[in-house]
């Protein structure tokens, strides 16, 4: 893995925020550049959401957080940065202004990204700015997608370092204003406004006819295919002759915009408020989180939609599994000191965690499968005691017909190693209660995390003793 790399955001309100949580919990370093004098607390409150969200889509720990700078000098932001995302408000003369400066100041080899929602790079591009569009979606620590629009060798440059914060670059071949989320999103919207001003539906009509019907859908299948299966048997060509006249009908009012007048945005914003003002918009972000996290969870295990971009990172990521946890005061005996037998409880409950991991991992989870301890071997090198803050790694050692050899490594975190457990274990059939091979798909996830990686090198073999 290399080492810490640097991302200047320029700009820090909701999006810029958003790209801050995704780079730093993604091991970068992050400096911020906002004249706002709330921009800190702001990015503080978002991080706090995007630590409780983005490590629940992985079952391996993403890499040590990097170090959140803030910065009155926008240079001083900019230095030695490998990619720079500018998130200012969508005004065009500021973006100008903006990109001039990041022409002078930004290293030549730095990504110099613009989160605009509609504008084209060739919009941006002021005095040779060799800026591209990354339009990424809210919440951005969380949605993979980044719409990339501008030169190929920029786009390939940003593809890379995109996918290693996990996230899916969509490359945009024609710069169009809007790209292509946008433009669906805000026929959409024009059409939601329509519904509003003309009395037929309130907000809240509105959002429920997303989210109890194809808003469900389009997390997984989007569009297209979901309508091939709407043609039935048929398919595409069916749905396309059936409903194809309707376009001529009066169903949308397409380019028509309403008049946005104070009167429809006062009543627009009176009905989300009694739709949603019970709850602040922190708490609106993290109930939406950890549904995202559900769904996303769901993706991964049928790998459709977003789910197969999350398993691509997980792949990249360091694959011992770790259970962190802090030891209970009801562990220690009268002088705070952890006995051995709670040592073992820690590796036991990290055996939970990998069965719990691989059988959940395969497609529909496995039921009737479970495994057996034969052998047990604890290696105690330091002492733990109340409080300490522990995590236990967890390696795969061997996965070999019938058998299972796993190496747990509970260590504090100043790194100092406590104590290694290993331990032998079998398949079992649990209706049965007698060994047997594990199922094909747990076989197989349970192989590739013996492959990689190898025992760590301080791990103490088997059954060693402190000297
Ligand atoms: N809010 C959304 O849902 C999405 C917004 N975007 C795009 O992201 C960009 C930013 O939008 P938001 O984050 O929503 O806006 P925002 O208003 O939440 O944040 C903008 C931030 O830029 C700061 N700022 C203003 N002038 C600046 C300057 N000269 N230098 C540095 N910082 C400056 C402001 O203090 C503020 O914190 C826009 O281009 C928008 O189209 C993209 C995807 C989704
Ligand atoms: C409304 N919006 C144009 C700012 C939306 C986006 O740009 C993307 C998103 O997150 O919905």
């Amino acid at each position: 893995m290399r080492g810490a790399r640097k991302a200047a955001i320029v700009g820090g309100g909701v999006i810029g925020g958003g790209w801050a949580a995704r780079f730093l919990l993604n091991g970068w370093d992050v400096a911020v550049f906002d004249p706002d004098p709330e921009a800190e607390r702001k990015i503080g409150e978002v991080l706090a959401n995007a630590r409780r969200s983005l490590p629940s889509l992985y079952d391996r720990a993403l890499p040590p957080e990097g170090r959140l700078s803030f910065h009155d000098d926008l240079a001083e932001a900019v230095t030695d940065t490998h990619w720079v995302q500018e998130s200012v408000p969508e005004r065009l003369d500021l973006k100008h202004a903006v990109h001039a400066d990041l022409t002078r100041f930004a290293p030549e080899m730095a990504v110099i990204g613009s989160s605009t929602s509609g504008f084209k790079p060739s919009d941006l591009a002021r005095e040779g700015a060799s800026v591209i569009v990354a339009h990424p979606f809210n919440p951005v620590y969380l949605l993979p997608l980044v719409e990339l629009v501008g030169a190929a060798d920029h786009r390939a440059r940003a593809s890379a370092i995109l996918r290693e914060v996990g996230m899916f670059p969509l490359n945009i071949r024609h710069e169009i204003d809007a790209h292509i989320a946008d433009r669906l999103l805000e026929a959409v919207w024009r059409e939601s406004l329509w519904l509003v001003q003309d009395d037929v539906a309130t907000t809240q009509e509105i959002d429920e006819a997303i989210r109890m019907g194809f808003g469900l859908r389009w997390a997984q299948m989007g569009l297209f295919e979901t309508y091939r299966i709407a043609g039935g048997e048929a398919g595409m060509a069916h749905f396309m002759a059936q409903f194809g006249p309707a376009l001529r009908w009066p169903w949308t009012k397409l380019t028509d915009v309403p008049d946005l007048t104070q009167e429809l945005v006062d009543q627009i914003a009176a009905q989300s408020d009694a739709q949603s003002g019970h709850m602040s918009i922190r708490e609106l972000e993290r109930l939406r989180d950890d549904n995202l996290v559900g769904i996303l969870r769901t993706l991964k295990r049928s790998q459709s939609g977003a789910g197969a971009t999350i398993t691509a990172h997980e792949a990249a990521l360091p694959a011992p599994l770790t259970v962190r946890r802090r030891v209970p005061q009801s562990w220690a005996d009268a002088q705070g000191r952890v006995s051995e037998a709670q040592v073992l409880r820690l590796a036991a409950q990290a055996q939970d965690r990998l069965r719990q991991v691989v059988g959940c991992d395969v497609a529909g989870g496995v039921a009737d499968w479970g495994l057996a301890a034969r052998e047990t071997a604890l290696c105690h090198t330091h002492g733990l005691s109340a409080g300490d803050n522990v995590s236990v790694d967890t390696h795969v050692v061997r996965a070999d017909g019938i058998d299972l050899r796993l190496r747990h490594r509970i260590a504090k975190d100043d790194g100092t190693l406590c104590a290694t457990v290993e331990s032998g274990l079998v398949h079992v059939d649990l209706a049965t209660g007698a060994p047997c091979f594990p199922p094909q798909a747990v076989a197989a996830r349970l192989r590739q995390m013996a492959g990689v990686p190898a025992v760590p090198p301080d791990a103490p073999s088997t059954g060693q003793r402190p000297g």
